[in-house]
């Protein structure tokens, strides 16, 4: 049985003042020590939801569980959820607060009230982990976007959480940034940490993903396997996502190449690579 690290349970929100409700009974389970990814069309929900992982909202109606307990609402409670699960936001802005680099990845360990000489060595490994050394003491606002990105991320991290959310990390990305993110991520990953990444990119999020959730209209309409997730086209596409790039490619292969390398549709370059060598081969 698949053990939940973070579990969304029949979860209704509607902002005060806003235009309805947004999510709508949504029930999702985060699989620990997968890297996952969540689709779905611009408002549908998936902010909402991240702002329900780590406490900073509280449902209206339904639960969140951590390891199987509902989350407690009070302030100490909310503290430690924030530490366990960390969360990026799209938009760096609205996550960097202090003047420099160090500063502001030194945030979050001093409201710990961790001693001086602890902080500055964590704060110092996470500068080194992601390469920002040099810019310890620049300003943040002499920062690209990118660099604002990998701070707000290099500043969630250094409190070592058990589950990263990340809210859409690639957009505006160049193709450099972006493979330099994932490995990031595959690194975290592998250190033991459960990463969570909305996405537009259905190419990121087929290549990089071992476990696809798909929203809509604030609920969950699919949550499993990419390779499961590739053979409901019809969902993707009624919901305009449109399919990866691989499967486009896979596509266009002839019919007797994809049937004797088997009629699954390949998640990533590397699996379509594999598979066609064998081919190839044969031929
Ligand atoms: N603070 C707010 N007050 C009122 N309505 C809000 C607020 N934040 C979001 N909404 C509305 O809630 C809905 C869901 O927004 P949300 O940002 O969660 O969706 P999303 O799936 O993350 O979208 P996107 O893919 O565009 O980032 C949208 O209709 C949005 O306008």
């Amino acid at each position: 049985m698949t053990s939940w690290l973070l579990e969304f349970v029949d979860l209704h929100y509607a902002y005060p003042g806003g235009r309805g409700p947004v999510l709508k009974g949504l029930s999702l389970g985060i699989p620990e020590g997968k890297k996952c990814a969540l689709l779905g069309r611009n408002g549908c929900g998936k902010s909402t939801l991240f702002l329900h992982g780590n406490g900073i909202i509280q449902p209206q109606q339904g639960q969140v569980l951590w390891r199987g307990t509902p989350l407690s609402y009070k302030r100490a409670a909310l503290q430690e959820m924030t530490q366990k699960v960390g969360l990026v936001f799209q938009d760096p802005e609205h996550q960097l607060i202090a003047s420099t680099v160090a500063e502001d990845i030194s945030y979050g360990l001093c409201n710990r009230n961790l001693p001086a000489d602890v902080i500055r060595e964590k704060v110092r490994a996470v500068l080194d982990a992601f390469g920002m050394t040099e810019l310890a003491d620049v300003p943040i606002h002499h920062l690209s976007l990118g660099q604002k990105r990998r701070l707000a991320l290099a500043g969630v991290m250094v409190l070592a959480p058990e589950l990263l959310l990340l809210d859409e990390p690639t957009a505006y990305l160049d193709r450099y940034q972006t493979k330099n993110l994932l490995r990031e991520l595959d690194a975290i990953h592998q250190n033991g940490t459960t990463v969570l990444m909305a996405t537009h990119d259905m190419d990121i999020a087929f290549e990089w993903a071992e476990w696809i959730c798909v929203m809509d209209e604030g609920r969950l309409i699919f949550a499993g396997e990419p390779q499961e997730a590739l053979a409901r086209r019809e969902m993707l596409e009624s919901l305009h996502l449109g399919m990866p790039l691989i499967a486009e490619l896979w596509d266009a292969l002839p019919p007797e190449w994809r049937r004797e390398a088997g009629e699954r549709i390949p998640c990533s370059l590397e699996e379509l690579k594999t598979r066609l060598a064998g081919q190839v081969m044969v031929r």
